[in-house]
Formats: structure tokens, C-alpha cells, sequence
């Protein structure tokens, strides 16, 4: 006797057959996709190697929600709750500044021996790990500069530390088998007008150079590099901007990182994919919601995410490019928003799965723009839900809000005695 769940799921099937979706398909496609999960979700982009240090670089967390991790043991945990409730096989995301030691390191003399317990975790629950050499929080970025810093010495030590975190980054590769993603992004900008826009990026490009100079193996480790159009403390100019990191990555063969909050409010990142991907190498994106400024927002299935998920399956860009979740929200349980970020992102990417598109397509080059319109329209209202559920239940985690509870529960028994 199949289940309520199956039997909507078997309904759903037919109504898409007969528009040329095989939805048994979709899902076995989207079982393939990993959403890289960042960490800095779970304790407001503290770490732990400097936990007194206030976090800096023009990026801001609201809120005092109680519970959030202390140590890696319970960021692991909390990963460990969010991640059984999201359906399929993904990745965590790791900042430089999640260090699992004791030591007292420097940011520039950091080792993979330092990462080897989240590596021994990565292996137990069958996760990838990415990384990013964290180049802001910390006195050496005080003034807000780093790798374009006027100081040669300032320069040397980031780096220093964004050549260790490549060496990092490839340790995670070579011993978790899936290919990490290291992603540079430096806060260096000015509050006010500058003089001299050039000598900056000029700085940063060499070095940049310096920092990709040695050659890893790219099924190991591939290099991205973040854009930004404006930080708290850097609101009339970045040195790291979109034509900037577009320019270098394309002539350095650097995965291009798209982060939605990083652009001019009218602009949205879905529509820069297809172009960007005729000629980058790849993609990376940091998926985020902006409200009124680069607010990092846990992600909604709102407009934009459907229009994300949309190009990536239209265009059959999924393979050149890695989905990053980047937001920080401490007003709400910090569990709950990787599970809603994760599971909207994913639910992103089925509803584009489940759409007519070789009738759109031909309807379009046919100039048939009243079909093209109606078709996308009603497929709006097509029970998209019940695949989402029957992929939830046949992935073992809860279907619909049932993991709202298992959160709560979660919230009771471990967050709410962390204290804080
Ligand atoms: C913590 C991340 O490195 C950071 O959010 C960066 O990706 C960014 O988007 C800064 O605005
Ligand atoms: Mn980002």
C-alpha cells in the first residue's frame, strides 16, 4: 500500500509526463548537486582561533539568538543536526579562522595538520569540505587593507596566509576525494572618495600572483576569487571589484565567485551566469538574500533563488559551477537557517528541473511569446510540492515543516544550555 506521500508523488509524475518531464530523472540529477554549507552560520563568523577578536572587514551579524557554537565539537554537532535535515550528500564550507587546535597559530604559519579533526569528521559523514582564507578580523587588517595593503610587510603576511590556505584547501581535496573550492575575498576598500583607484588593484593583482604562483593539482583544489561592490567602512570603493576579480579570473583561469549581496541593488547574479559562463572556467556562487544592503539574509525561495536555479538548469551550468550559501543570521535559531537556506536552494534548483523546457525553448524560437509566457506562468501551480516531499521522505529527513520540530527539540536540549 504506497504512502499519501507517494501516491501525491505518482499524480504529480503523470501531470509532468505529459509535458516530457521525467521526474524520476530530475531527482536522480538532483541527488547529484552539492550545496556547499558555510560554517560561520553556526557561531556568527567567530572561529576559534581568536575568539575575543570582534568580527571586521565591513561584514556585520545581527542579532542575539542563544546557542551558538563555542568550540568545533559543537559546530560539528550543529552541522551534524542541519545536515540530517536536509536531503541529499553535500559539502561544509571551513573559514582559516576554524582551526581545530590548541595551538597558538598565526594565520600565515596555518598547516592542514591544524584542519585534520574536520577532515576525520568529513570522512565520517561523507561530506566534501571547501575553504577560504579569512582575511579580515584581525590587527593586521585593522586599517582595512590586506593583500593591497600600501605595506609590504602587511602584504607578505596575507599572503602568507592565502598560500597556506591553498596548501589547506588541497589537503581537504586530496583526502576527502572531492575537488575544494578556496575562495578569496578581502575586505579592502575605502569609506570616502580615494585619489588613487589603480595603485591598489595594482597591488593586488601582483599579489594575487604571488599567492596562485605554485600550481596545485585542480582535482585537489581550484581557486576562486570574490568580488564586492561596497563593505561597511568601504562604501566608496573596493579594490576587489567585479570588473577587477572578472579580469583576473578569466586571465588566471580562477573560478569566478558571483556573491548575490555584492552588486548594485538592481542588479541580480542569475542574470550574469549564462554570459559568464561562455567564458570563465567556473563558477562559484554565494548564495544569499540582500535587504537593502549586503545584509547576508538566510535565503527565501523568492524570485531571485527560483531565477538562480533556473539559469543553472537551463543553460546546464550545474557542472561548471559550485553553489556556496553565505549569510549569517544570529536573530533566529542558527540551525533552522542552514536548514531553510540549504532546503530553499535545493527546492531552487528541482522547480527548474520540472519545467517544459524543450516547449519553452521551441515556443521562444518560434516567437511564440503568448505560449512561452502561459506555459512558464502555469507551470507555477503544477504540484512541484509533492516531488519536493517525495524526495524529502525518500532521502530520510522530515517532509515539509516536520523538521521545525526536531529543531526546537534540538534547541532545548543542546543550544539553550550552551548559554550565551
Ligand atoms: C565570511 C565570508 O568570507 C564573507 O561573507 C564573504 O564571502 C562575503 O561575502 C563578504 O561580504
Ligand atoms: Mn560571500
Amino acid at each position: 500500500m504506497s504512502s499519501p506521500i507517494e501516491r501525491s508523488y505518482n499524480e504529480a509524475k503523470e501531470l509532468y509526463a505529459k509535458h516530457g518531464i521525467d521526474v524520476d530523472q530530475a531527482l536522480r540529477k538532483l541527488e547529484k548537486v552539492k550545496i556547499s554549507i558555510h560554517c560561520w552560520q553556526g557561531d556568527d563568523v567567530r572561529g576559534f582561533l581568536n575568539r575575543e577578536q570582534e568580527l571586521t572587514g565591513g561584514i556585520s551579524v545581527t542579532g542575539n539568538y542563544p546557542g551558538a557554537a563555542r568550540t568545533p565539537d559543537e559546530l560539528r554537532a550543529d552541522l551534524e543536526k542541519a545536515l540530517s535535515l536536509i536531503p541529499g550528500k553535500h559539502k561544509v564550507n571551513l573559514h582559516a579562522i576554524y582551526a581545530d587546535t590548541d595551538e597558538r597559530v598565526e594565520l600565515d604559519a596555518l598547516e592542514p595538520r591544524h584542519y585534520a579533526k574536520w577532515v576525520e569528521w568529513a570522512k565520517e559523514q561523507g561530506l566534501g569540505l571547501d575553504f577560504n582564507p579569512t582575511c579580515f578580523s584581525h590587527e593586521k587588517s585593522a586599517d582595512g587593507f590586506t593583500l593591497s595593503h600600501p605595506d609590504p610587510a602587511i602584504r607578505q603576511f596575507w599572503i602568507g596566509h592565502c598560500k597556506a590556505s591553498r596548501k589547506i584547501g588541497a589537503y581537504f581535496g586530496e583526502q576527502l576525494g572531492q575537488t575544494c573550492v578556496t575562495n578569496v575575498w578581502i575586505p579592502d576598500g575605502f569609506k570616502d572618495t580615494p585619489f588613487d583607484r589603480l595603485a591598489p588593484r595594482k597591488r593586488l593583482k601582483e599579489a594575487l600572483d604571488e599567492v596562485f604562483a605554485e600550481e596545485l593539482n585542480p582535482a585537489h583544489n581550484l581557486d576562486a576569487v570574490e568580488s564586492k561592490l561596497f563593505g561597511l567602512g568601504a562604501e566608496a570603493y573596493t579594490v576587489g571589484s567585479h570588473e577587477f576579480y572578472m579580469g583576473y579570473g578569466l586571465q588566471h583561469n580562477k573560478l569566478i565567485c558571483l556573491d548575490a549581496g555584492h552588486f548594485h541593488p538592481t542588479e541580480v547574479i542569475s542574470n550574469k551566469l549564462s554570459a559568464l559562463s561562455l567564458f570563465a572556467e567556473g563558477i562559484l556562487l554565494h548564495v544569499s538574500r540582500p535587504v537593502r544592503w549586503d545584509s547576508d539574509h538566510v535565503v527565501t525561495l523568492d524570485d531571485e533563488l527560483l531565477d538562480i536555479g533556473r539559469e543553472l538548469v537551463r543553460g546546464d551550468l550545474l557542472a561548471k559551477t559550485h553553489i556556496g550559501l553565505d549569510f549569517f543570521d544570529a536573530s533566529i535559531n542558527r540551525v533552522a537557517a542552514w536548514v531553510i537556506g540549504t532546503r530553499n536552494t535545493i527546492k531552487a534548483l528541482l522547480r527548474a528541473m520540472l519545467e517544459p523546457s524543450a516547449a519553452l525553448r521551441q515556443a521562444e524560437l518560434e516567437g511564440d511569446y503568448t505560449t512561452r509566457l502561459a506555459l512558464s506562468e502555469e507551470m507555477k501551480t503544477y504540484p512541484f510540492g509533492a516531488v519536493w516531499d517525495y524526495y524529502c521522505e525518500r532521502q530520510g529527513v522530515p517532509v515539509r515543516e516536520g523538521w521545525l520540530g526536531e529543531v526546537k527539540v534540538y534547541e532545548q536540549e543542546v543550544l539553550l544550555k550552551r548559554g550565551g
